[in-house]
């Protein structure tokens, strides 16, 4: 009988990525969050606002490599915004989120790149512009064309897609398009790997979510 395989560990991971999600409160940052790493949707009535910051670590396979992600999700709300800059430390990649259905929040996006600017440690993290609930589309009540989106991407210099947390849309490809992009810059990232104690093994699924939390310190 063959043995079963050993599950993988660590040490087959090529790099451990920092992504946040940042982008007005409402725009759907959880719940991509949460589609990306549980495949989960929640209804509108059981969705409450991120209170500090919460985070979720996800295994992804891009090109036949294997990455850790720490995914770290923002209150979008001023109130809670207390962590700002220790929650930019060290991150590789940055995903801006607005909502197509609601201008102000494509319009906002400027100065979530302020902040941006102000906290990242590297001028050359990886940024991605996601403008979610394109579902939304049938219903009507688009504000932002995929135009636009793709305008101001491109004036900003960073990746562009829209998404639908509630249908899949375009989730994964935007996670893993961030991850790709890290991967292709050695220098946002070789100086920061290594072994970190007390790492845990994973075991045998080719993309799992190994744990999660909330900090609201
Ligand atoms: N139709 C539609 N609704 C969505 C989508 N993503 C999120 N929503 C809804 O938008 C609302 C806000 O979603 P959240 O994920 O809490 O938004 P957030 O950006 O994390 O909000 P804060 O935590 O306050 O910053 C909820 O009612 C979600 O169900 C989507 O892709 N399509």
């Amino acid at each position: 009988m063959p043995s079963p395989a050993s599950p993988p560990t660590d040490q087959e991971i090529t790099a451990t990525f920092k992504l946040l999600l940042i982008g007005d409160s409402g725009t759907g940052k959880s719940s991509l969050l949460l589609r990306f790493t549980d495949d989960t949707w929640l209804q509108p009535d059981e969705v409450s606002a991120t209170i500090g910051v919460d985070f979720k670590v996800k295994i992804v396979n891009v090109e036949d490599k294997r990455y850790k992600l720490t995914i770290w999700d923002t209150a979008g709300q001023e109130r809670f915004r207390t962590l700002t800059s220790s929650y930019y430390r060290g991150a590789q990649g940055v995903i801006l989120v607005y909502d197509v259905s609601n201008r102000q929040t494509f319009e906002h996006l400027q100065l979530w790149f302020t902040e941006l600017d102000t906290y990242s440690s590297s001028r050359d993290v990886i940024k991605i512009i996601v403008g979610n609930k394109c579902d939304k589309d049938t219903s009507g009540v688009r504000e932002v064309s995929r135009k636009d989106g793709e305008a101001f991407a491109r004036r900003m210099g960073t990746l562009f897609i829209e998404t639908s947390a509630k249908t899949k849309t375009g989730v994964r490809d935007a996670f893993v398009e961030v991850v790709r992009k890290i991967a292709e810059t050695p220098s946002l990232w070789q100086k920061q790997q290594g072994p970190r104690p007390g790492a845990v093994l994973l075991n045998g699924e080719e993309e799992e979510v190994e744990s999660s939390g909330v900090c609201s310190c």
